[in-house]
């Protein structure tokens, strides 16, 4: 059987998505690692499954696969692209995409971008999560130069780390030191944050299970929070990452709006070699929690 693909990517996140809502798709850690292989795969930062939404209010289910074969709760960039897909073909402009962590409500723009509600910040160290109770304005997890995190949950885990120069923080080392820091039960994505105005910040991030991206939406929201927590910025502001910027919003009601590009670069066809079955034999990915409540 083949199964097509599209390349799709957010300011230079890159993503193979495969649309399984009408051929299931059993989908196990390997396969993903395999289709995300730079140089024996299609290469991507996450692998995005569409599937038949399970809660009524949404058009679809979306399960985000790392490279290395985790799973997340939210991608950003993933969301637009996916909700950029699902309106071209209905031909409306409100898109809801659900996830394991909640309902996503997208509105495309008339200049083709995105804007997500990437639901409410999580401010509590049992909603990063953390390991132990810390206020998750500061939190001790450190490396090198790097201390003391401004920490927040999008979803999946973000901790943010304000410093005077990006551009000088080695992030390839300090990155996975962080990524796998004791404090991070599910381990966490890396931001280091450079304040440029009250509205403008400098990020780059290390993604966990996928290294250093050049752009990622959950972190761009999870900086605009930490910035205006720790009463560097406002409650709104443009995230300059390495691939262009995000407009990111944090609203009174506690959701994090998040506006930015899609777009795709190309189609194809998955060779038997890289599909289910084909690969060391694995369990299929655990059965998300059905919804219990539409999230506030
Ligand atoms: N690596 C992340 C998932 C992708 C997030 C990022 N690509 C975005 O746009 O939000 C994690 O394991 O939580």
């Amino acid at each position: 059987m083949v199964r097509r693909f599209l390349k799709m990517h957010g300011l230079g996140n890159d993503f193979v998505v495969l649309d399984a809502r009408r051929d299931p798709l059993p989908l196990t850690p390997a396969v993903a690692r395999a289709i995300a292989d730079r140089r024996t795969g299609v290469g991507c930062d996450q692998l995005v499954l569409l599937e038949p939404p399970r809660h009524p209010a949404a058009d679809l289910f979306m399960r985000i696969l790392n490279p290395d074969g985790s799973e997340s709760g939210a991608c950003g960039n993933a969301t637009r692209c996916v909700a950029s897909l699902v309106a071209d073909g209905s031909g409306r402009a409100e898109v809801t995409v659900e996830t394991v962590t909640g309902l996503l409500r997208c509105r495309l723009r008339a200049d083709g971008s995105v804007t997500v509600d990437m639901g409410p910040a999580r401010l509590d160290w049992t909603q990063i999560p953390l390991a132990a109770a810390h206020d998750t304005l500061h939190v001790p997890a450190g490396a090198g130069p790097l201390q003391d995190a401004c920490c927040v949950g999008m979803g999946n885990p973000h901790a943010v780390f304000f410093v005077d120069d990006a551009e000088a923080v080695d992030l390839p080392s300090l990155g996975p030191v962080l990524e796998h820091h004791p404090l991070f039960p599910q381990r966490c994505n890396i931001e280091v944050a450079q304040v440029l105005a009250p509205d403008h910040i400098r990020m780059r991030v290390w993604e966990r299970g996928a290294g250093i991206t050049r752009a990622c939406g959950s972190g761009s929201c999870a900086t605009l929070v930490a910035a205006a927590r720790r009463g560097l910025t406002g409650r709104a502001a443009w995230i300059e990452l390495d691939g262009g910027r995000l407009w990111i919003e944090w609203h009174g009601d506690g959701h994090v709006l998040m506006t930015g590009p899609v777009a795709t670069a190309f189609t194809g066809e998955l060779s038997e070699a890289l599909l289910p079955g084909s690969l060391a034999a694995e369990p299929p990915l655990p059965e998300p929690p059905l919804p219990e409540t539409v999230p506030a």
